[in-house]
């Protein structure tokens, strides 16, 4: 997951090969809590890992419920069976809605019933999220819920016991979330054992795929409701939970859309295929397929697959009516930019009252990227987009907001020859850790850039300046890969040696080095089967490096290898000659140097941290020599880039040094007044 401030998408072209997605948010926090109520065991597989699993994850802990994860990593959940272990609690849920309405219904029921006070709150947004309409559901049937905040939203107390009355059936407004509706058929069954329950909707139920979803889980829980419409609901009398051994969690369907839409714009040449979600989806957001479909896209489906790739072309606009999928239709919003016509999505009411007002902040953001956008109480018309804006987007602390925009990258697809294609900057990232903590790394292993769009630091220097410190920090700040150049040579002098082969005989160590069978793994490197990672940082290797790297043809067999890393969504290259022969085009090169006297005094406090003993004036010695080997030279010596930023840092600690490449950064980029 990237844990850094922003993340900058280069200009995006193409998408090809297989994702596989996380595990249903709405499917796996229903199983957490129907296994938690239920009584004996219950094996979930692939459940999602996620902010909202944990927070249910904990409360159900919390309560008392055994949660116990197996090597294969299947949760297993002993639920408490309808009887509380515990008689108070205080629940922190983040902003997981299907964490907090459900359990706010269950533990308001098992309170009443069995006596306790349980306290649930939530993240800043969570309270200003409405539930009282839930609320009011159970407090009419005799339940005590106090809201500690402002009236109808959380933080809410339960508390008990005090008296049920269920002589007449418990009404819910259902045209505000369905979420409501869902808390109550999960935990009535809790009190339904001497008499049937019945639910009464008043107003018109939206998003009923969700529905569907909460009650097809109840019945694999033993509880079959019974149905009229979408009005009135009976929980049988007698119901009772009962595990059904295992669950297996189907992918995210609203995950999926991302993914969807991504075949149908940039799947040109073989599909993109979509793993865990198909025809039998529980999920009404699979939906979202024949959405994409109107839009343009071509999919082909299996039970648990889909397969997607671009047809119409631009994308078609279409007018929707979205009360049917929910999450999944923010995508379309986005999808809209590529249309030849305008896009509205209507019903969409919903979105006010989410994790944050996502039909406000789709219309912002997308102004931000130069689209005209109009929008209603509950709905949204965004027009095609022909001249794009870089942006940074702001994501609200919404997943969904931070994942659909990422689509926006694809404008390279469309600009022509006159407006260039530009980047998008996703700003706080990790707000996807809410159902999809891996979604930018699995974009990644999919979207393609041309390697010119994708970005490059280039930190050359002298030996021991502080590159390889300095090029991780910035690497880390920024989320991009990382190539150390030097380890290849070092890697390359050592499988020479260890192969006996003449170390002056160029063409010898270049085959050789062309052949390198490098792994890592677990933060060691190997060279075959051998483990290399000590020897590699040993001053020996240094010096054998140096050695080897002076062969025009080992350079030369190294060069593609190097290339390879220029991965997205970026990559700081640390060496001797990245700015000037490997990668000669990139916005920022920087020549890092510090004194000698300062070099040799930090490599010798480096190596007398690892129990290494050394000498100060040997290891200058030592460096200034392999300096002079690597200055001097014919094959790519070691020199500053005629455009590179000369940074000494002999005064300067390892942060200073970092927040200064990383200001030349932000102003040799599109984003320099929006950081
Ligand atoms: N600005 C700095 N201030 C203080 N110490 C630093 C600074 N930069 C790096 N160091 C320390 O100097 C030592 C050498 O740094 P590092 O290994 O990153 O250098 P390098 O240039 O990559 O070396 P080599 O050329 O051998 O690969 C490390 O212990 C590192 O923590
Ligand atoms: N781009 C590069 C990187 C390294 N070398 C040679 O390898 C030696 C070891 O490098 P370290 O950064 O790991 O110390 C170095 O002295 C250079 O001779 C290179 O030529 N080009």
């Amino acid at each position: 997951m990237y844990k850094i401030p922003f993340l900058d998408l280069p200009p995006l072209r193409s998408a090809a090969g297989t994702v596989r997605l996380p595990g249903s948010k709405s499917i796996s926090n229903r199983v957490l809590l129907l296994a938690g109520l239920s009584e004996g065991t219950t094996e979930v597989h692939d459940l999602l890992d996620s902010d909202d699993t944990a927070v249910m994850l904990d409360s159900l802990k919390a309560l008392g419920c055994r949660l116990e994860t197996s090597d294969h990593g299947v949760l297993q959940v002993t639920g408490i069976g309808g009887q509380l272990k515990v008689d108070a609690a205080q629940l922190f849920l983040g902003n997981a809605g299907t964490a907090m309405r459900p359990l706010t219904a269950a533990l308001a029921l098992l309170a009443a019933t069995q006596g306790g006070s349980f306290e649930l709150s939530g993240v800043a947004r969570m309270h200003e999220r409405p539930i009282g309409d839930l609320v009011d559901a159970l407090r009419a049937r005799g339940c005590q819920i106090e809201c500690l905040g402002q009236e109808g939203y959380p933080p809410l107390r339960l508390s008990g016991p005090s008296a049920l009355d269920f002589s007449a059936p418990v009404q819910v407004r259902g045209d505000v979330s369905s979420q409501f509706l869902t808390a109550l058929l999960l935990a009535l069954p809790l009190v339904a054992q001497q008499q049937p329950i019945v639910i009464e909707v008043l107003g018109e139920l939206i998003s009923k795929p969700y529905i569907h979803i909460t009650l097809e889980l109840l019945k694999r829980f033993g509880i079959a409701v019974e149905r009229e419409g979408w009005q009135r609901f009976t929980i049988p009398a007698g119901s009772r939970y009962r595990s059904p051994g295992a669950v297996h969690v189907e992918g995210d369907a609203s995950s999926a859309s991302y993914f969807v839409a991504l075949g149908a714009l940039a799947a040109t040449e073989a599909p993109l295929r979509i793993e865990g979600v198909g025809s039998a989806s529980l999920q009404g957001d699979v939906r979202f397929v024949e959405a994409a479909q109107a839009m343009g896209a071509r999919v082909e489906a299996g039970p648990n697959w889909l397969e997607v790739r671009r047809g119409s072309w631009p994308l078609r606009g279409i007018e929707l009516d979205c009360n049917h999928i929910p999450d999944a239709a923010m995508t379309l919003a986005v999808m809209a930019l590529y249309a030849d016509s305008p896009t509205t999505l209507r019903n969409i009411a919903s979105w006010r009252v989410k994790e944050t007002d996502r039909i406000a902040a789709m219309a912002t953001e997308l102004r931000k990227l130069g689209a005209t956008v109009e929008e209603g109480p509950d709905w949204l018309r965004v027009q095609p987009l022909q001249s794009w804006q870089a942006a940074a987007i702001h994501t609200y602390d919404d997943h969904r907001v931070a994942m659909c925009f990422s689509l926006a990258a694809f404008n390279g697809l469309v600009v022509g020859k006159t407006t260039p294609s530009v980047p998008v900057r996703i700003l706080e990232p990790h707000c996807v850790a809410k159902t999809f903590p891996d979604y930018f790394e699995t974009l990644f292993s999919v979207a393609k850039a041309r390697s010119k769009d994708i970005p490059v630091i280039c930190i050359d220097g002298p030996t021991a300046s502080g590159k390889g410190t300095l090029a991780d920090e910035v690497a880390q700040a920024l989320g991009y890969v990382v190539l150390d150049s030097g380890m290849l040579y070092r890697a390359s002098g050592l499988a020479a040696q260890r192969a006996g082969a003449d170390l002056d005989d160029g063409q010898a160590v270049a085959a050789i080095a062309a052949r390198l069978d490098l792994h890592f793994s677990r933060g060691r490197v190997l060279l075959g089967d051998d483990d290399i990672t000590d020897a590699l940082r040993l001053e020996t290797t240094g010096l054998l490096a140096s050695k080897v790297a002076a062969h025009s043809e080992v350079r030369h067999a190294l060069h593609q290898l190097q290339l390879d890393y220029r991965r997205l969504p970026g990559l700081v290259a640390d060496g001797r000659d990245m700015g000037t022969a490997i990668f000669p085009d990139a916005p920022l090169k920087v020549f890092l140097t510090a004194s000698a006297a300062t070099r040799a005094e930090r490599r010798y406090k480096q190596l007398i941290s690892k129990g290494i003993s050394a000498s100060i004036a040997g290891l200058r010695q030592d460096l200034e020599a392999r300096d002079l080997q690597d200055k001097s030279r014919k094959a790519s010596p070691l020199a500053p880039a005629a455009d590179a930023r000369e940074l000494d840092n002999s005064a300067l600690s390892i942060e200073e040094s970092k927040d200064l490449v990383l200001d030349w950064w932000a102003q040799a980029g599109s984003f320099a007044d929006q950081r």
